[in-house]
């Protein structure tokens, strides 16, 4: 099967969460997800994560820990995705790609409808920051 490595942040601020409504016109239409995207040949994951919260938020963020990476098969493609706490440097997001975004307490994470990898993430962070 395909394999593709995602990297993923967690960026808390005040004690809340920034997760992302995946749009439409995107693949998992309608579920929530942690904003990132697909790390491209001969990059790191944290220069991944930097680029994409540019191109899809127009943040910047400095990548903190990281968390545990999760291997997932969907049915077409397995992933990676490698999840890291950030913290947003400059900019208030804006959902340029997603549908919407939103900043949840983390208890209130695991109630959403997450693209399926998500589900291990979203536990680690209840327990870790919840
Ligand atoms: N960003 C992100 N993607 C996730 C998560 N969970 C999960 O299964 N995915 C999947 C959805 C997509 O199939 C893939 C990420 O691809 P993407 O389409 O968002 O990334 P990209 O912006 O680099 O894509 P593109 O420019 O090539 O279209 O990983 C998550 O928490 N965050």
């Amino acid at each position: 099967m395909n394999e593709i490595e995602v990297a993923c942040a967690v960026i808390v601020r005040q004690g809340r969460i920034l997760v992302a409504l995946r749009g439409s016109q995107m693949e998992h239409a309608g579920l929530w997800e942690f904003p990132g995207g697909k790390v491209d040949a001969n990059e790191a994951p944290e220069q991944a994560l930097i680029r994409e919260l540019k191109e899809e938020l127009l943040i910047t963020v400095k990548v903190d820990q990281p968390l545990t990476v999760v291997t997932h098969d969907y049915s077409n493609v397995r992933i990676r995705l490698i999840p890291f706490l950030a913290t947003l440097v400059d900019g208030e997001p804006k959902p340029i790609e997603h549908e919407k975004i939103e900043w949840y307490h983390p208890d209130d994470l695991p109630v959403l409808p997450w693209t399926d990898a998500d589900i291990p993430l979203v536990m680690e962070v209840v327990d870790l920051l919840g």
